[in-house]
């Protein structure tokens, strides 16, 4: 097991990773929250079907209440975030209660956000289950979606540790281990050459990876995400640099139909479209061909998905969080480790769609 320490703001949470961490649980929340009266666990269908029983025998506690939402990106929305409420309230949770995010990105970030505002904010704990929660759950950004852009209601809210337990992740489908590794990959990309090659020469399946190494990668995400969060928590500056290929993949998220792409998938193609763009605009040296060939031989996609148009998809990234005044701005590389943020054309952004 390794223990990351975050600091975000002024908190200082760690994030315990490895096989097996998540049979301390009962153990931290008792030093912790001594004065603990209940728990609100917040997982999902699938989640919820395969490890709470497992999560509730660890817990071995009276008053703890579970509330189902719906899988993946349905449980973002207004609706279940009112239900979860609803369920805090009816529960009789109190400033005292704790609330347990349970599952991938999509209930960290709703069971985070439920957690921010609930009687003004209670504590949560992420316990993530996915390979791209090594993200999300580190940082604090919680969120649901808008029908007009994704995590547009939200909030800068961090939690009170992060128990990656890696066992978890066995049952993941291949879809969303390639959704997951994609943030990986970003985390790479605008950190550290080392960090890139070592993925680009090591990784040519994504079933294959072992155990030690797939613990390995996500430490190191989870560490490019400690420095540049340590740095700006609330994305004054900096923090930006994590939306590297965000812009455009928000877009086709939203554009697409939440849920009909997964998040990881849309950030890979948004990937692809700014290194283009880092090429074309800071003469990137970057061999872009073999980066998509390696995507491509991974399973990902590296164009847009059919149906979406260049003149909607614009529109989508005029509303990102990063825009200013309905002007886009993208995160760039001037190098592998070296990210800007840029304002672009409209028109350079239109055309460079229409060619991508
Ligand atoms: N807050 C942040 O900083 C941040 C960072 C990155 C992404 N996100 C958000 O996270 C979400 C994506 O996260 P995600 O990919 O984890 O999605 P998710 O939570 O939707 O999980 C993906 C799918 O995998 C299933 N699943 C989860 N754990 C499983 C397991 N162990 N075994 C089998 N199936 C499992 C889920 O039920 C779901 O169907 C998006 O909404 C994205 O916007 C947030
Ligand atoms: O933590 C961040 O900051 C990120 O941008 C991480 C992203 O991977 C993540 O998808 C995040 O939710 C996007 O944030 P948003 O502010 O663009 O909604
Ligand atoms: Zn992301």
């Amino acid at each position: 097991m390794e223990t990351i320490e975050v600091s975000a703001g002024k908190k200082t949470y760690p994030v315990h990773i490895g096989y097996g961490v998540s049979r301390s649980l009962a153990g931290i929340l008792e030093k912790r929250f001594p004065n603990l009266t209940s728990i609100m666990i917040i997982t999902d269908e699938t989640v919820g079907k395969l490890y709470l029983e497992e999560l509730k025998q660890i817990l071995d506690k009276p008053s703890v209440y579970t509330k189902v939402v719906p899988a993946g990106e349905k449980a973002k929305t207004f609706a279940v975030y009112h239900d979860c409420l609803s369920f805090a309230l009816e529960k009789k949770l109190d400033r005292k209660s704790v609330v347990l995010a349970f599952g991938g990105g999509a209930v960290g970030d709703l069971a985070g956000f439920v957690a921010s505002t609930f009687m003004r904010g209670i504590p949560f704990i992420q316990i993530p289950t996915t390979i791209l929660a090594h993200d999300s759950a580190v940082g604090g950004k919680v969120a649901i979606n808008h029908p007009l852009g994704k995590n547009m209601i939200g909030s800068f809210y961090q939690p009170e540790a992060v128990i990656y337990d890696l066992n978890f992740l066995r049952s993941l489908p291949q879809g969303e281990v390639r959704s997951g590794f994609s943030e990986v990959i970003k985390h790479a990309l605008i950190s550290d050459r080392d960090f890139y090659h070592s993925l680009h020469h090591s990784i040519r399946n994504l079933e294959e990876i072992s155990p030690e190494d797939l613990a390995s990668h996500l430490s190191s995400g989870i560490k490019v995400k400690r420095d540049i969060v340590g740095q700006d928590e609330k994305e004054s500056g900096v923090r930006a640099y994590l939306n590297f290929g965000h812009t455009l993949g928000h877009a086709i998220e939203a554009e697409a139909g939440y849920g009909s792409i997964t998040h990881g998938e849309a950030v890979a193609i948004g990937m692809v479209f700014a290194l283009r763009l880092s090429i074309q605009v800071h003469s990137l040296p970057f061999d872009i061909k073999g980066f998509e060939n390696w995507l491509e031989e991974l399973g990902y996609s590296t164009r847009l998905p059919a149906g979406l148009t260049p003149d909607r998809l614009l529109e989508r990234m005029k509303q990102d969080k990063k825009s200013l005044g309905q002007k886009v701005r993208f995160v760039l590389l001037k190098d592998i480790g070296q990210p800007v943020i840029q304002q672009l054309d409209d028109n350079l952004l239109l055309d460079s769609l229409k060619t991508f």
